[in-house]
C-alpha cells in the first residue's frame, strides 16, 4: 500500500515562490482527465524524461491518481551516474521535474516549470527503482503550485528525494514558437501526437 503523499514530508518554506500563498486554491480536476489508474504515457517520444526512443532517457509512465496526484516509478540505469554508482542529482531533479509534469494532465492544461526546488536526502545507488509521487498543492491564475517526493526501497520506503514547484499555464504556442523548427515541423507531421497535443487544446 503505496504511503499517503505528505505535506509533513515537504516542510513549507513560506518564502519560497513555490509555496502556494494564501489567495491559492485547490483546482477541480479537469473531467477530461485520465481516470484514475491510466498509465499517461509519453507526451513526445524524444522526451527526456519519457520518452521511449530517448537511449538514455528515463522513461517514465506515470499513472493518474484518483485526485490531483500522479505516482511512477524509475529505476536509476548506469547512464545516469553522477558519483561513481551512484545517480546523479541533476538527473534525480529531471526525475521529479518529469513526474510533476505530469500533472498537467489532471488539469487539462499544458503547463511548464517555472521554478523547481529539490532536497536530495540520502544518495541513490544505481540500480535503485524510486516511487514517485506527485500532487498539486494549489493554484492561483496561471500558477500551478505543486509538490513531489521519490521513496526508495518501496512506495512507502525512506524518501530520498523531494520537491517543490510552481509550474505557469502555458499556451500550445509556447512550444511551437519557440521549439527548434525541425523539431516542431516532425511533431506536427505526427497525427498521433498532434491529436494528444489537441486534447490541450484551451485557453489559459
Ligand atoms: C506540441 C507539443 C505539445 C507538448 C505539450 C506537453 C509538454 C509538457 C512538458 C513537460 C516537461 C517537464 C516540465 C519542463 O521541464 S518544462 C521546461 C523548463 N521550463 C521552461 O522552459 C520555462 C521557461 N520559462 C518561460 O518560458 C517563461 O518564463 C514562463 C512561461 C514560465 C513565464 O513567462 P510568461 O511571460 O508566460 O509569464 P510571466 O513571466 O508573466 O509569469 C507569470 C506569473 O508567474 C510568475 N513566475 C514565472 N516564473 C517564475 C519563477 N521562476 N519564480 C517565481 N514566479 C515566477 C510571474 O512572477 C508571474 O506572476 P504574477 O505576476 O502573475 O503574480
Amino acid at each position: 500500500m503505496p504511503a499517503a503523499p505528505s505535506e509533513s514530508a515537504a516542510p513549507a518554506h513560506p518564502a519560497s515562490p513555490a509555496t502556494p500563498p494564501p489567495e491559492a486554491v485547490l483546482p477541480p480536476r479537469a473531467p477530461e482527465a485520465p481516470a484514475p489508474g491510466t498509465r499517461l504515457g509519453s507526451h513526445y517520444e524524444h522526451c527526456f524524461g519519457c520518452g521511449p526512443q530517448h537511449p538514455a532517457g528515463l522513461r517514465i509512465d506515470a499513472v493518474a491518481g484518483t485526485g490531483l496526484d500522479v505516482t511512477a516509478e524509475f529505476t536509476v540505469r548506469p547512464e545516469h551516474q553522477g558519483g561513481p554508482g551512484l545517480a546523479h542529482g541533476g538527473l534525480l531533479t529531471t526525475a521529479m521535474d518529469e513526474t510533476l509534469g505530469t500533472l498537467n494532465w489532471l488539469l487539462h492544461v499544458p503547463a511548464v516549470t517555472g521554478r523547481l526546488e529539490t532536497d536530495f536526502l540520502s544518495p541513490v545507488p544505481v540500480g535503485s527503482t524510486l516511487h514517485l509521487r506527485a500532487w498539486i498543492t494549489g493554484a492561483h491564475g496561471r500558477k500551478i503550485y505543486s509538490a513531489a517526493e521519490a521513496r526508495i526501497g518501496g512506495p512507502a520506503g525512506p524518501v530520498a528525494v523531494r520537491a517543490r514547484a510552481l509550474f505557469i499555464q502555458v499556451k500550445l504556442e509556447h512550444f511551437t514558437k519557440h521549439g527548434r523548427p525541425e523539431d516542431i515541423e516532425k511533431v506536427l507531421d505526427d497525427p498521433d501526437l498532434m491529436q494528444r497535443a489537441r486534447t490541450f487544446e484551451v485557453n489559459p
